[in-house]
């Protein structure tokens, strides 16, 4: 955080500029408890960008926000009741609103075995969000985004809010992920790897563009794809049984909302991947794709192309789009048929 001491009234006083008045940012976490929510909202809350935290799960809210309320940074902390009004209070005049609520895999999962559980808790969390934050910009996490988001996306429509611009399934881990795999070949720093990754979130669907990279020579290393495409499955895996990633996808999270506050504080050209409503692959009849996304005080200012493919890449890309297409529809069809209450 940049700090000011300034002369007011003969004492100096500490401003600080991320987090002016004029930048009163409300962050709510549905999910807050659980594996991924309570790193998330610890990173939250030492984000001098946030000023206020709503975390909100159907058990043990409160209490982590007691928790992370003792922490010495400026922002509030609020723990809401697992009760629809609770809901509806976390909700309100929020600016962002992560939604890690749902189940893990197991081993010998994929995450599309989670959609009987988590499409029905995502719908019902979006129906609040829809009431209650309309304007908010949701940023989903919970599995398998390639449909879950598509099903906040059909909610908001039913609701009559929905703005494309302001939905995001994250995929940053992806991105963080891939720069690191790369950065342990090349022996480099993570910071200085920017590797593109487009299309979804799970196996296929992750593609990652090595030729635009700083080492083309990537491109076609098995291992390496395989990792980025299934490092998700590699975590399940070591878990053994007690869920999948938590921390990493925290960082990730909170990454993603660190960006979105920038963009909405001001600043320019900011750019994170993301699973938007994206016109690059509609005539194909896929409605939602991840790419580079640059971010404004409106949500997703401008969707990037995907750029110049190797061969291979462009192989991987069909294989994904095809994918995408019925994890979408799924997503969809869902609403269509359960609309809840
Ligand atoms: N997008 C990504 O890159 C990643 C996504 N995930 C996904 O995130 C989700 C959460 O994972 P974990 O935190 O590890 O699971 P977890 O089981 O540890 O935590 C989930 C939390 O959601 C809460 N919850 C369930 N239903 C709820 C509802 N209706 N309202 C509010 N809270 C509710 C639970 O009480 C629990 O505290 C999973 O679906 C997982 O697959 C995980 C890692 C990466
Ligand atoms: O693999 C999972 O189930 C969780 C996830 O999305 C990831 O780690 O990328």
């Amino acid at each position: 955080m940049f700090a000011a001491r300034r002369a007011v009234s003969g004492a100096f006083q500490t401003r600080a500029f991320s987090a002016s008045a004029r930048d009163l940012s409300k962050v709510t976490v549905l999910g807050a408890a659980g594996g991924i929510g309570q790193p998330l909202s610890l990173l939250l809350k030492l984000n001098p960008r946030v000023t206020d935290l709503a975390l909100y799960d159907i058990r043990g809210g409160p209490g982590v926000a007691a928790d992370i309320s003792h922490i010495n940074t400026k922002s509030t902390v609020t723990g809401y009741d697992p009760t629809p009004s609770g809901l509806a209070a976390a909700l309100k005049g929020a600016e962002i609103v992560l939604i890690p609520a749902g189940v893990p895999r197991k081993p010998g999962m994929t995450r599309d075995d989670l959609f009987n559980t988590n499409a029905s808790i995502v719908r019902d969390l979006a129906k609040a969000a829809a009431e209650s934050a309309p304007n908010a910009n949701i940023l989903v996490i919970a599995n398998p985004v390639n449909s879950t988001v598509p099903i906040v996306a059909e909610i908001f429509k039913a609701k009559g809010v929905y703005n494309p611009k302001r939905l995001f399934g994250v995929t940053t881990l992806d991105v963080v992920r891939a720069s690191r795999f790369v950065s342990e070949i090349k022996k480099s720093d993570p910071a200085d790897e920017n590797i593109t990754v487009v299309g979804g979130h799970s196996g296929v669907t992750i593609v990652p563009l090595f030729s635009q990279s700083s080492h083309p020579d990537l491109v076609g290393n098995a291992e390496l794809l395989k990792r980025v495409q299934f490092g998700g499955d590699e975590v399940v895996k070591a878990k053994d049984g007690a869920g999948s990633a938590t921390l990493s996808m925290a960082m990730a999270g909170a990454r993603f909302a660190e960006s979105l506050l920038k963009a909405a504080q001001g600043q320019k050209g900011v750019t994170e991947p993301t699973f938007v409503d994206s016109p690059l692959y509609k005539d194909q009849g896929v409605d939602f794709f991840a790419s580079k996304v640059e971010l404004g005080p409106d949500g997703a200012e401008k969707i990037l192309d995907v750029g110049k493919l190797d061969a291979q890449e462009q192989q991987l890309l069909d294989a994904c789009l095809a994918d995408l297409k019925k994890n979408i529809e799924k997503g969809v069809t869902f609403v269509a048929q359960n609309p809840g209450n």
